[in-house]
């Protein structure tokens, strides 16, 4: 049997909900085996970000390394990378181990507001890491900043997802939970030619801690599989789908979705 493996370069949130944690859950969720490099370490938990500590930018390239000279990895995801020192190290390694399957999700700010990317990183994701995308993930926000632009409506989502793929990403996803007005979430994909669209009914929640990393990484792991985009984007949002459904209803705050939930569903279908 073939191990498929997968890379997620993040921080961590000690909270298990979103980052490094989210992650890896859902990596193992999908069958696929998931490895980390550690960008930074954050306190945090249902209730907000506690504390940002950024790992060194040797400490990064040294996992990185690691898993480069000896693992290996069919596909890999970016998440929280801090600082542009280690963007720039980051898109490096990517180049030197000729990986392409990179799914950038262009963290910046916790649904609380803490900061997760120094203002002046942006440039450097957008010359450095956004080329070097086979798939870009940003929320509605994060387009707004890469793009340069309001976002008002879908037409507004299908000119940034233009603008980014012009930047050289090869495929934009801008996803629409920030869309907060609609009652249906449509995420739209575009592949430099044509958009597809997703369309969920909006769960109402106050437990959406981790829905881009989750989803990011169920993308991810379908990528490692050797999924087609198209094939990994609906695998991805069944996936965020039911984890966000049957949330688990823990911490005082924003919880975690459950990362369980969809192989579980699937296993409850297949006995029926
Ligand atoms: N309330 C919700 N109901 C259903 N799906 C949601 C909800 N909120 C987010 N999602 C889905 O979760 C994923 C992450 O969305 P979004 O919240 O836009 O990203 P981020 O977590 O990066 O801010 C998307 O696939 C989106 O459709
Ligand atoms: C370490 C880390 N990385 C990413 C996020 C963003 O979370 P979300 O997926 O909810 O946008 C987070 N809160 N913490």
């Amino acid at each position: 049997m073939t191990t498929f493996k997968a890379l997620t370069i993040a921080g961590s949130d000690s909270g298990g909900g979103a980052g490094i944690q989210a992650d890896i859950k859902t990596f193992q969720e999908l069958d696929v085996f998931g490895m980390s490099a550690i960008t930074a370490v954050t306190a945090q938990n249902t209730l907000g970000v506690h504390g940002v500590y950024p790992v060194s930018v040797e400490a990064v390239v040294k996992q990185i390394e690691a898993i480069g000279s000896d693992l290996g990895t069919d596909a890999l995801k970016t998440g929280m990378l801090f600082s542009s020192d280690i963007i720039e190290a980051v898109s490096e390694k990517i180049k030197q181990f000729k990986w392409t399957r990179v799914v950038v999700d262009p963290v910046m700010i916790a649904k609380g507001g803490a900061s997760l990317l120094q203002n002046e990183a942006v440039n450097a994701l957008k010359q450095h890491l956004l080329p070097l995308a086979l798939v870009i993930t940003p929320n509605i926000p994060e387009a707004e900043v890469l793009a340069d632009m309001t976002i008002h409506n879908l037409e507004d989502r299908k000119k940034a997802a233009k603008h980014l793929h012009r930047l050289g990403a090869k495929h934009v996803i801008i996803k629409g939970g920030h869309d907060v007005d609609s009652e249906n979430l449509v995420d739209i994909l575009y592949d430099g030619e044509e958009y597809t669209y997703l369309t969920s009914k909006r769960i109402q929640t106050k437990n959406s801690h981790g829905t881009g990393c989750t989803f990011a990484a169920a993308l991810t792991a379908e990528l490692a599989k050797g999924q087609n985009i198209q094939a990994a984007f609906k695998e991805a949002k069944n996936f965020i789908q039911v984890a966000i459904e049957d949330d688990l209803g823990i911490g005082n705050g924003h919880g975690p979705t459950n990362h369980w939930a969809f192989k579980r569903r699937k296993e409850l279908n297949s006995l029926v």
